[in-house]
């Protein structure tokens, strides 16, 4: 353990000698308690009646405390930041300041005084329940407040309703403070005085029982009237330790033989008609997307910020403030909340609740097939991690759950995945992205992917969608924005790297400087989609796509020759009047003047602005 520092070791131990020393200068004067003048039997009943009472009032605190730190974690606006401040008021009034407020509403004649509580038991239980729910409170919210709103978000995106996100997910993580908080709340309760002895003088609870033997036999007595004070006290916080104690995280048995996970030769399902008008203000930032697209998978990309998950989020139903129009095939899904959706969503931060093993995780959702998650268990290599939670896993590894737990739904119409392979190496990422296209292929889904990677984007979307500072830049199929990414933020998006500046030619051709005319095509085999002749524009290709070769269609001279990196060999040529870098094979011995070539169709070309 990382060693603490001197002052703060010192100011600790000073306050907890402070809390210690009445304790200790009580069990000094032990050999002077006075056994004589108690009533055992009044002393017992007062202990039962303070146990009764305290038990029921925190019985009670909790059925509606925790509700209400909920309620005070996860409210928004003005009311829950005044309704956060009442409760907390009971702490600061002087407890019999807080009796006297009691005996307004409850006492003879007071609006609830009819109840008859005061001088009876169940006044002392409201009595302590006005003085001792705070703690329970405070500590609730404070534990529902630091719980992921992901973890929340991604349960409702796999179908479950509030009510068993709260039970399933928010509950079981906030549940240790809560139970601190509960014990506080019974140990304030058991030994509230001030509020009480004000409601309810009668029956004797244990400090008004306290309260009475001093008056009557002095310090002497205390001493007896005591020892089940903090007995009691002491074996209630004992309880609360024991209940809050680690569990045992026992394994979960492996999975039996798996199904294979796709039929390969499945056909390509049809296209999907996604249309979005997102709207969102934010202070600093307003995410205002508009999208016509008919296709199987879209990948959005984006500088860092500028609006794609926002997107993403929207799309699923969980940014209730954004002014959301999502239509699936004509289907308006925008009222529907995010677990009637169908969505298989795998969030950045990949949300896994940290109170469930992998094996619970897979088969979290509403409409898990089981051996839908056993297949994706295994071909994720999951199965030896079955039995392990969260946090012992590396993000590698976490992002393979949520992609399990996506896939393994009944019940998907639509793929939204955030950044899906970023944590993976490269091998695995290369093999996992053709595992995870091979199964969309096969889906009748609409699949959104936000990647940084083109290369990912390019390899598994349809159509490309960039943003940047919350609108769409470019949108379209994926071969004509890559090839005419319209402006030149667009194209670094898009990975360019070696730019160039020309002027179009009347035969189409790009005038690069020094006589060289670049010829271009659009991938998809149509006419080059060219600014009109004479436009000033600038052009692209990736430097692996710029090839040195004896017979290369144009003239270019190399400037410097790097040593083999990563088996390519770096370089620096002059193409026309553009200076460029270039990944050349290795085996290149090309020198000075020398000849290259660039695939037509692999050249982005756009507007000067
Ligand atoms: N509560 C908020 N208040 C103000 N701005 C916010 C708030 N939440 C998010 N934003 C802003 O919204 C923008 C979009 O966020 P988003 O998470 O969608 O970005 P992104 O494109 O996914 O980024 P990255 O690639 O880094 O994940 C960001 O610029 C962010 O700063």
């Amino acid at each position: 353990m990382r060693r603490m520092p001197g002052a703060v070791r010192v100011l600790a131990c000073l306050l907890g000698l402070w809390l210690l020393a009445p304790f200790v200068a009580g069990l000094l004067r032990l050999g002077d308690a006075d056994w004589s003048g108690v009533d055992r039997t009044a002393l017992a009943r007062a202990a039962g009646v303070s146990v009764a009472s305290a038990s029921l009032a925190t019985l009670l605190i909790g059925l509606f405390g925790i509700p209400l730190g909920y309620v005070l974690a996860r409210g928004r606006g003005w009311w829950t930041a005044w309704l956060g401040g009442v409760v907390q008021l009971p702490l600061a009034l002087p407890p019999l300041a807080g009796g006297v407020l009691l005996l307004f509403l409850l006492g003879y004649g007071g609006p609830l005084g009819a109840l008859g509580l005061s001088e009876h038991f169940a006044g002392i239980v409201a009595a302590e329940m006005f003085v001792a729910s705070p703690f329970l409170i405070i500590a609730a919210r404070s534990a529902f407040a630091a719980i992921d709103p992901a973890l929340e978000d991604v349960a409702a995106t796999l179908g479950h309703r509030p009510g068993t996100i709260f039970r399933r997910v928010s509950l079981p993580l906030a549940w240790r403070p809560i139970l601190a908080g509960l014990v506080l709340a019974w140990l304030r309760a058991f030994g509230e005085f001030g509020a009480t002895v004000m409601l309810a003088y009668h029956p004797y609870s244990l400090p008004v029982f306290t309260y009475v033997a001093f008056g009557e036999a002095g310090l002497p007595s205390m001493l007896p009237v005591l020892a089940p004070t903090l007995v009691l006290a002491a074996l209630a916080m004992a309880v609360g330790h024991w209940l809050a104690r680690p569990v045992a995280r026992g394994a979960v048995p492996r999975t039996g033989p798996l199904p294979p996970l796709i039929d390969r030769a499945v056909a390509e399902a049809p296209p999907r008609h996604l249309m979005l008008a997102l709207r969102r203000d934010l202070p600093g930032f307003t995410l205002d997307v508009r999208l016509d697209s008919r296709a199987r998978r879209i990948a959005i990309l984006g500088p860092s910020g500028s609006g794609k998950s926002m997107t993403l989020r929207a799309i699923a139903g969980l940014e209730e403030r954004a002014g959301a129009q999502v239509r699936l095939d004509g289907r308006d899904l925008s009222p529907l909340p995010p677990e009637q959706r169908a969505v298989a969503y795998v969030p950045q931060g990949y949300a896994l609740p940290p109170h469930l093993t992998v094996a619970r995780q897979v088969r979290f959702a509403v409409d898990c097939v089981p051996d839908r998650a056993a297949a994706w268990m295994a071909a994720l290599g999951l199965e030896d991690l079955a039995g392990r939670y969260p946090d012992a896993l590396s993000p590698g590894q976490r992002q393979r759950v949520a992609l399990a737990r996506a896939f393994a739904r009944r019940n998907v119409d639509l793929v939204l995945l955030d950044e899906p392979f970023s944590a993976l190496d490269a091998p695995l990422r290369a093999r996992l992205r053709r595992e995870v296209l091979a199964v969309l292929r096969g889906m009748q889904v609409l699949t959104v992917l936000v990647t940084h990677d083109p290369a990912e984007a390019l390899a598994m979307a349809e159509d490309v969608v960039l943003l940047d500072g919350g609108r769409v830049i470019r949108a379209g199929s994926a071969a004509a924005v890559f090839a005419r990414p319209g402006s030149e933020l667009a194209a670094r998006l898009l990975g360019a790297e070696a730019i160039g500046d020309g002027v179009v030619r009347p035969d189409g051709r790009i005038d690069v400087g020094q006589g060289v005319a670049l010829q271009v095509r659009h991938p998809d085999g149509e006419r080059a989609d060219l600014p009109p002749p004479g436009a000033r524009v600038r052009w692209s290709a990736r430097p692996y796509q710029i090839r040195p070769a004896e017979e290369g269609a144009y003239p270019a001279r190399i400037l410097w020759r790097g040593p083999i990196q990563d088996g390519q060999r770096p370089m620096r040529l002059l193409l026309g009047d553009a200076e460029l870098e270039i990944l050349a094979d290795p085996s290149c011995m090309a020198e000075g003047a020398c000849r290259v070539d660039i695939d037509p169709a692999c050249l982005q070309v756009w507007p000067v602005a």
